[in-house]
Order: C-alpha cells, then sequence, then structure tokens
C-alpha cells in the first residue's frame, strides 16, 4: 500500500522505450568510415516517426548524402545502430533519373514493374501518383518534353507508387529555379499532409528547410555530426505567406547561425 505520506514520485518525462516508439528510421550513435579512411558520420543519433518530416542542413561534403545512403540500405553504418523499420521506402535525388525512351507513364509505373506488380495494379497506381503530382494530361509525354520542374514530379510520382512510409529525399529541388522550387515544396507539402509519411529531406536552403519541416536537423563540417535541431512551429498545412513573418525569419536566422557556428567549430 503506498504511503500517502510519501513524497509523489517524479516519473521520467519519456521513458527510454518510449521515446523511440512509432520511429521509421532510429539512427544511434552512428559512425560511418569510408574504405579509403574518410571519416563522413561520427555519433548521429537521429529519430524521424510517422508524420515527422525532418530536414538536414550542412555544409558541403559533411556527410549528409551519406546519412541517406545509409538509411536506403546503400552503405552500412561502421559502429552503432542504424535502424529503418519498414520496408516502404521512397527515394527521390537531385537528378530526376527518368528512363528517357520511355514515356511519363511507363517511367512512373517502373518501380511497381521491378517489384513484379501485375500490369492493371501498377497502371491504377501510376495514374493515382500522376493525378498526385498534377501531371495528368502528361502520361504520354518523354522526359525531353518536360520541364526539369515536372520531371522532378514524375520522379516523385515513381516512388509515391510504392505508397511510401518513409521518404528519403537527397535535395531534390536543388536544381530548380527558385518560383519552381517552391511551387514543389508546396506539391510536397500537401502530399506530406495527405500521406503523413516519415520524411527526411538533405537541402541546402536553410529557408526551404524551415519551411518544409517539422524539424530542422543542423550538421557540422565533416566528420557530419548533429550540432543543432530545432522544432519548427508552424502549423501544417503550412500558408506560403509565412515565410514573410518576422517568425520565420527569426528561425531561419537561428538555424543559419547554428550552421555558421558549427562549420567553423
Ligand atoms: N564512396 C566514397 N568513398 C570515399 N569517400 C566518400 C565516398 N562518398 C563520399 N565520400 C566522402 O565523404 C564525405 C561526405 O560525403 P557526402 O556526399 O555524404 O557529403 P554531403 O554533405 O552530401 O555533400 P554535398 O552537400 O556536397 O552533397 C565527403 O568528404 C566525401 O568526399
Amino acid at each position: 500500500m503506498p504511503d500517502p505520506a510519501a513524497p509523489d514520485t517524479v516519473a521520467p518525462a519519456e521513458a527510454p522505450a518510449d521515446a523511440h516508439r512509432g520511429a521509421l528510421l532510429d539512427f544511434d550513435d552512428v559512425q560511418l568510415t569510408y574504405p579509403n579512411g574518410t571519416i563522413a558520420l561520427s555519433g548521429v543519433d537521429l529519430m524521424v516517426r510517422r508524420g515527422e518530416f525532418v530536414t538536414v542542413v550542412g555544409p558541403s561534403g559533411c556527410g549528409k548524402s551519406t546519412l541517406l545512403r545509409i538509411a536506403s540500405g546503400l552503405e552500412s553504418a561502421t559502429t552503432g545502430i542504424a535502424e529503418v523499420r519498414t520496408d516502404h521506402v521512397g527515394y527521390v535525388f537531385q537528378d530526376a533519373t527518368l528512363l528517357p525512351w520511355r514515356s511519363v507513364q511507363a517511367n512512373v509505373e517502373l518501380l511497381a514493374e521491378l517489384r513484379g506488380h501485375g500490369k492493371a495494379a501498377r497502371k491504377e497506381a501510376a495514374r493515382k501518383a500522376i493525378e498526385l503530382v498534377s501531371l495528368t494530361g502528361f502520361e504520354k509525354h518523354l522526359p525531353r518534353q518536360l520541364s526539369g520542374g515536372m520531371r522532378m514530379r514524375v520522379s516523385l510520382a515513381r516512388s509515391l507508387t510504392l505508397d511510401p512510409e518513409l521518404f528519403l529525399f537527397d535535395e531534390p529541388f536543388g536544381a530548380l529555379d527558385e518560383i519552381t522550387r517552391e511551387y514543389l515544396n508546396d506539391e510536397l507539402l500537401r502530399l506530406f499532409v495527405e500521406r503523413q509519411f516519415a520524411g527526411l529531406f538533405i537541402t541546402h536552403s536553410v529557408s526551404e528547410a524551415v519551411y518544409l519541416s517539422t524539424k530542422v536537423v543542423v550538421m557540422s563540417g565533416r566528420p557530419g555530426r548533429i550540432v543543432g535541431t530545432f522544432d519548427v512551429p508552424f502549423d501544417m498545412p503550412r500558408d506560403p505567406e509565412i515565410r514573410y513573418t518576422p517568425e520565420y525569419a527569426a528561425l531561419v536566422g537561428e538555424v543559419s547561425h547554428a550552421l555558421r557556428e558549427g562549420h567553423t567549430s
């Protein structure tokens, strides 16, 4: 029987097991050394849950792509634990990597085709994905007949056919002009709000990071380690006008400051 006179015990805010609950990507003290001796990452702890959109910013060569390569299974951590708790992983890279001889429809069907999905099922999945990225009507076009932004939307649609629970983005909009990039940021946010996947996004743009994310992670120069984590308090779906508010500018300033500090430390 508890002693009513005893002081209340203070429960820890979050028990360790709970802290990791729902994480689709869970990195614990991850370090990666390439075979030539380059230490790309050091002591990285990172978690992404369903419904979280985490963006990583950091100086060139700090190991951001390496982080995604581990998440996608292309590399293994040298030490530490890198867990991905879903088989439904989508990737979008800076280059749309479309097959030039295939139509939009055939490019979007490619991943489902490689997975052995039946013709009717992949046609329907492609139709839905093409609609989601607003490319209905362009199904018969070849990649060379599309703009850079449209090609990137085809690449997004191709990943969407597998209904990813964890979505990895390696600077997908880095090569696009500002207006197209902002437009695609809004498209991506719309998808995120609708699908509630776990997102891990890499960019060099602090403003893009703050606009897209529920959390921004700042990495130091190589070997990359996490030097700052910022929760983004703005509501989803995000109002594009938010970019012009003092709160947004203040957060962009804080993240930029951490980036500069991490670069020089
Ligand atoms: N296969 C490899 N073998 C050896 N070193 C590599 C390999 N891939 C990357 N590196 C090195 O590891 C470090 C991290 O590379 P990574 O591509 O992850 O950085 P990044 O932050 O994505 O760079 P950027 O922002 O310029 O794209 C760099 O110094 C890079 O030269």
